[in-house]
């Protein structure tokens, strides 16, 4: 899909943004333009770092970083463990853009829109290929804490209901009105990783992830509910992300890293805490970030 970026103004940092409209995405990324450097801000990959995933972004070479606050239409990230910074630079000999904390649509009155802007913004930037993580709740009973989930599929939960970022007017410049998502999380680039993973003897599940509105963890009966519908993972991001990026014909390689164990009995209930989250994410996010970082080196783009 072609790009159709035809030059505009850069938007002030605190000019309202409308993340709905295509000449605004322009102008927010014509002033990231403007406060890195076109050379700087060009970018063949773009990756989401989750909770765990931050070291990531700490490794981008030569790296050039833009806190969230400078970048108009940008909201400020609340969630603990995503620091909120747009980091550009080289990453396995690739041109990278990482963003080191998402929004979650639970932190902003659940406005897909908003919360997938920065998917419109680095397709404009370039990127073919997003790679995306998350922390996740394991359903499938042959994950543990700590486990790396490659996503072969999802279930969109708030989009069933109605929240999906597609909602609204389609610009034609946005890419298709209806979108098919059969193949959201491209083939190639998941054989890719598992190979990565065979060699440097990284256990790597495959499974489906669904994504709840949260911000509350699940009942167990919830959890039973998803069982039934044959997810193995549950979180609260991604998928919204994941569906605008296909919009724009952006390949995904997505990953879940195992923070906990979904309960499915509630006479013996296991709570769930977003400080056992962080913990886990952060005792496995090293590994998890070597990993990708060493599928990044391998990708051909
Ligand atoms: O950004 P991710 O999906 O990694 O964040 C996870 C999901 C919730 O936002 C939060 C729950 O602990 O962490
Ligand atoms: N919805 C949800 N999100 C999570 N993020 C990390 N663990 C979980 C979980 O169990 N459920």
């Amino acid at each position: 899909m072609e790009n159709n970026n035809a030059p505009t103004h850069a938007a002030e940092p605190h000019q309202k943004i409308d993340p709905r409209n295509f000449d605004d995405i322009l102008a927010v990324v014509a002033s990231i333009k403007e406060q890195v450097g076109e050379e700087t801000a060009c970018a063949e990959l773009g990756i989401i770092c989750g909770s765990g995933l931050g070291p990531i972004g700490d490794a981008v070479e030569e790296a050039t970083i833009l806190p969230y606050g400078k970048i108009p239409g940008f909201p400020a990230t609340h969630v603990v463990g995503h620091k909120g910074n747009m980091i550009f630079g080289k990453l396995g000999g690739k041109k990278v853009v990482c963003l080191q904390g998402r929004f979650h649509p639970y932190e902003h009155n659940m406005d897909l829109a908003l919360c997938t802007l920065p998917v419109r913004v680095m397709h404009q930037l370039g990127i073919k290929i997003m790679i995306v993580s998350n922390a996740a709740g394991g359903i499938n009973t042959v994950l543990r804490h700590g486990d790396l989930m490659l996503i072969k599929d999802h279930i969109f939960l708030p989009a069933l209901a109605g929240f999906s970022p597609l909602v609204g007017c389609n610009d034609p410049r946005f890419g298709a009105r209806f979108v098919s998502v059969h193949d959201a999380y491209d083939k190639q680039l998941r054989q890719l990783a598992i190979e990565v993973g065979r060699k440097s003897n990284m256990t790597l599940y495959e499974g489906v992830y669904v994504m709840s509105g949260g911000p509350q963890y699940e009942s167990p009966a919830e959890v039973s509910l998803f069982k039934t519908v044959g997810a193995d993972a549950l979180g609260m991001s991604t998928c919204h992300e994941v569906t605008v990026a296909r919009q724009c014909g952006i390949k995904v390689l997505g990953f879940s890293l195992i923070t906990n164990i979904a309960n499915l009995d509630c006479d013996a209930s296991v709570e769930v805490s977003h400080e056992e989250v962080l913990d886990i994410a952060e005792q496995a996010g090293q590994r998890a970030s070597l990993f990708v970082s060493d599928i990044i080196k391998e990708l051909n783009i």
